[in-house]
């Protein structure tokens, strides 16, 4: 029996994820998800203090996505129409697994099994990867006051365990089977070169309307 699609775009701070997350939406038709980032309470005070703020930050961003993808599946997924997310819930293991240590990592892990172990994973991922340099200049385009002073070495981590984890989905290592469609988004410009855009949702197309 086919899939009703769930396309989830990921990749590390600023790589266009939300961009690209909207520009298929409207091509394709479909309703986007969008993570809720200014509404977290704690994200100024994280990015000025991560030891003491890591805890409520990322139990914010686990408990309004848990929400919102129920949310996802109960108006959309579970009917049967196509959702396009700008996150995968497994980003938040990816942020936590980094910013925390001990018990609260213990206790998060716990938490995130018992929220997510029954929700719908996306059988289509567009993992957008690139560089330092590339995702230090479009956090500064982007203008947010809080990313201003966000240290490179924590984007680098970032970007290796954000390699990692998309290497572990698109091996089924968690257990789930999940269609990876890698970009690089130092050479694959989908905002400005359109014939470029136009590859990408093709690709999806095909994998939405043939694959799933
Ligand atoms: N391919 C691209 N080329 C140039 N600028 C881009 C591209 N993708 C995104 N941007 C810009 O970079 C910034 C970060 O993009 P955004 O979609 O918010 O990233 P993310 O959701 O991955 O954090 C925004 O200002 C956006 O307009
Ligand atoms: N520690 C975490 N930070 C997170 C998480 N999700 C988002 N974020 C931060 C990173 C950026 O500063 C901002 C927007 O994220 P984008 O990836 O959309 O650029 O919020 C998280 O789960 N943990």
């Amino acid at each position: 029996m086919k899939q009703v699609p769930f396309i989830a775009v990921e990749g590390p701070i600023g790589a266009g994820k939300t961009t690209l997350a909207a520009m298929l939406a409207n091509r394709l038709g479909f309703p986007v998800v969008k993570e809720i980032v200014e509404e977290n309470p704690f994200i100024e005070s994280f990015y000025e203090n991560m030891e003491d703020w890591s805890f409520q930050l990322e139990m914010f961003f686990l408990c309004s996505r848990y929400k919102q993808l129920t949310h996802t599946v109960n108006g959309y997924i579970g009917k049967g129409q196509p959702v396009i997310s700008d996150y995968h819930m497994y980003k938040n293991l990816i942020f936590s697994e980094r910013t925390l240590h001990g018990v609260e990592r213990d206790k998060y892990r716990q938490i995130y099994q018992v929220l997510t172990g029954d929700l719908p994973r996306p059988n289509v991922i567009i993992y957008i990867r690139a560089s330092l340099d590339t995702l230090l200049q479009r956090i500064a385009r982007r203008g947010r006051p809080f990313e201003e002073g966000m240290d490179p070495a924590y984007l680098k981590q970032l970007i290796e365990d954000y390699d990692a984890a998309m290497g572990k989905l698109s091996a089924g290592t968690d257990g789930s089977s999940t269609v990876l469609l890698t970009i690089d988004g130092d050479e694959v410009d989908f905002v400005k070169n359109e014939e470029q855009f136009e590859t990408i949702a093709s690709q999806i197309k095909e994998l939405v309307y043939e694959s799933i």
